[in-house]
């Protein structure tokens, strides 16, 4: 049983066999940093976060590329709009790079706190202006790109593979350019791979053709051949990038004379209303403001909990009832880490069975294209099994076995559990309720004149960390910094 993967390029799932043996390189087109992240910017990182954890637990190395879009580009794909992050820069007062600065660390911070691993290299458009101009050239070379008063096109009509991996015809590519910049191309369809630079433009650097500022379709062509090579196996992206940037990214690389991605994979819409939730339109849920209000956990295993091509029309009761899922999962998780402890030797014959079968069954769902739905029902159908046998003895060598089941597919793969949840919440409500009972039962020890019980209290409170004063208000405690 391998892994199969359903691949944009064939419309149809394939085994995934990668071009070197043992060795897997995928890049996933990152966000432009100009606002702060929406719930649907989630979707693609913790997917494919999920493909980089799988393919490692199959025991392939990964190489996995995520780049920052941090050049500006313009609020349409045709050539009409206001650059995106010199926009928002003006709007709160900042240099356009501070405006990438900040929301690129909005971007990782609440990926990190979804639990998705840091990509091993996370190139920023702005690093690579000369990568860019080098394609640039030598698509010109090659007579598939060509300038015009400072900026370059792709010379459209002269790739024939055009509309391979989208379905679509060049002719859709004209809708909405501005007559001026329609009247400077040779073809309406030809894109820009480099843009010359108006006298209000901030973002712009020095190239043969004068000052301006890339493309965005050549960002990810170029920095995708940098650092996986040609060739390489996997590139990933939402379904809105199928038409036209991956559709065009294709086209430059292989005009350029480079063999390019082998599978192509793209994740559906989270919605809201029926709609896209998206940046442009305003119809969204802020991530962050979801991460405030919702354990990160909860949100990361609601997202998995559809499978990553077919729409996720967002609900706050569908996040609730996942909420409940979820902790359904993790009580039985940590009941049984924390039974480990005091579990007697011995073997559980029906618990490994349900153990055998949840292996089975997660492993074939998560090589059927990713079928994270399918792997956690799995968990869901081993769950009473668990509870029942935890009821009675279960046996430290099948307790061990169910824990590192939970340890490697739930946090392994899934990303679930990681080290923080599965300890008790320290801080917060938990510690200051615990201090305050054990003050009332050194209160109740003073009333009953044992005073060495007392005493006894405070000091392995101070053991602790935990300073506790008494007061004519009564007994005062802080924690020791
Ligand atoms: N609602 C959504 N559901 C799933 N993925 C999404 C959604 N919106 C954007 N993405 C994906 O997020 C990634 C980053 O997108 P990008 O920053 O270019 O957003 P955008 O398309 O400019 O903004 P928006 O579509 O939100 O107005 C892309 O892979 C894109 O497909
Ligand atoms: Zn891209």
């Amino acid at each position: 049983m391998s892994l199969v993967i359903y691949n944009t390029l064939s419309r149809r799932k394939e085994a995934f066999e990668p071009a070197t043996p043992g060795y897997v390189g995928i890049y996933v087109c990152g966000p432009t940093v100009y606002s702060d992240p929406h719930l649907g910017h989630a979707r693609g990182p913790i997917t494919y976060d999920v493909l980089r954890r799988w393919l490692q637990h199959l025991g392939y190395k990964v190489r996995f590329v995520s780049n920052i879009t941090d050049v500006g580009h313009l609020t349409d794909d045709a050539d009409e709009g206001e650059d995106k992050i010199q926009k928002r820069a003006k709007l709160e007062r900042l240099e356009p790079m501070e405006v990438a600065e900040k929301y690129m660390w909005r971007y990782f911070d609440d990926m990190r706190d979804l639990n998705v691993l840091r990509p091993d290299i996370a190139p920023r458009a702005t690093g690579h202006i000369p990568e860019q101009i080098e394609l640039t050239q030598r698509l010109i070379e090659r007579g598939y790109a060509y300038e015009r008063n400072g900026s370059v096109y792709f010379r459209a009509a002269k790739w024939p593979g055009y509309g391979r991996l989208s379905g679509k015809r060049l002719d859709e590519l004209v809708a909405g350019a501005r007559v001026a910049v329609r009247e400077e191309k040779e073809d309406p369809r030809d894109w820009a791979l480099w843009k010359a630079a108006d006298p209000g433009h901030i973002m712009r650097w020095k190239s043969p053709w004068g000052e301006g500022y890339p493309g965005w379709h050549i960002e990810c062509s170029a920095m995708s051949l940098k650092y996986l090579g040609e060739n390489f196996d996997i590139h990933a992206g939402g379904i809105d990038l199928q038409f036209p940037h991956h559709e065009c990214e294709i086209a430059q690389a292989e005009a350029a004379g480079y063999k390019f991605a082998r599978y192509w994979m793209h994740h559906n819409h989270v919605l809201l209303n029926g709609e896209k939730m998206a940046k442009s339109t305003g119809n969204l849920v802020v991530l962050r403001e979801l991460l405030s209000r919702h354990e990160p956990m909860v949100i990361r295993f609601y997202l998995l909990q559809s499978h990553y091509r077919s729409v996720l029309d967002f609900t706050e009761e569908g996040l609730e009832a996942a909420r409940r899922g979820y902790t359904r999962l993790l009580d039985a998780y940590r009941e049984a880490r924390r039974r480990l402890e005091r579990e007697p030797e011995g073997e559980h014959p029906g618990l490994e069975a349900a153990l055998d079968r949840l292996e089975a069954e997660f492993t074939e769902a998560m090589n059927d294209d990713l079928g994270t739905p399918e792997a956690i029902a799995a968990f869901f159908t081993f769950l009473p099994e668990l509870n029942k046998a935890l009821a009675g003895r279960v046996g430290k060598r099948t307790l061990e076995r169910a824990v590192r089941v939970f340890h490697e597919f739930g946090e392994g793969v899934l990303g679930l559990f990681p080290p923080r949840v599965l300890e008790a919440r320290v801080g917060g409500r938990l510690l200051s309720g615990l201090v305050e009972l054990l003050l009332e039962l050194r209160e109740e020890a003073r009333r009953e004149r044992d005073f060495a019980r007392a005493d006894a209290v405070r000091a392995r409170l101070a053991e602790l960390g935990v300073i506790v004063e008494d007061t004519p208000q009564g007994p005062k405690w802080r924690l020791e910094v």
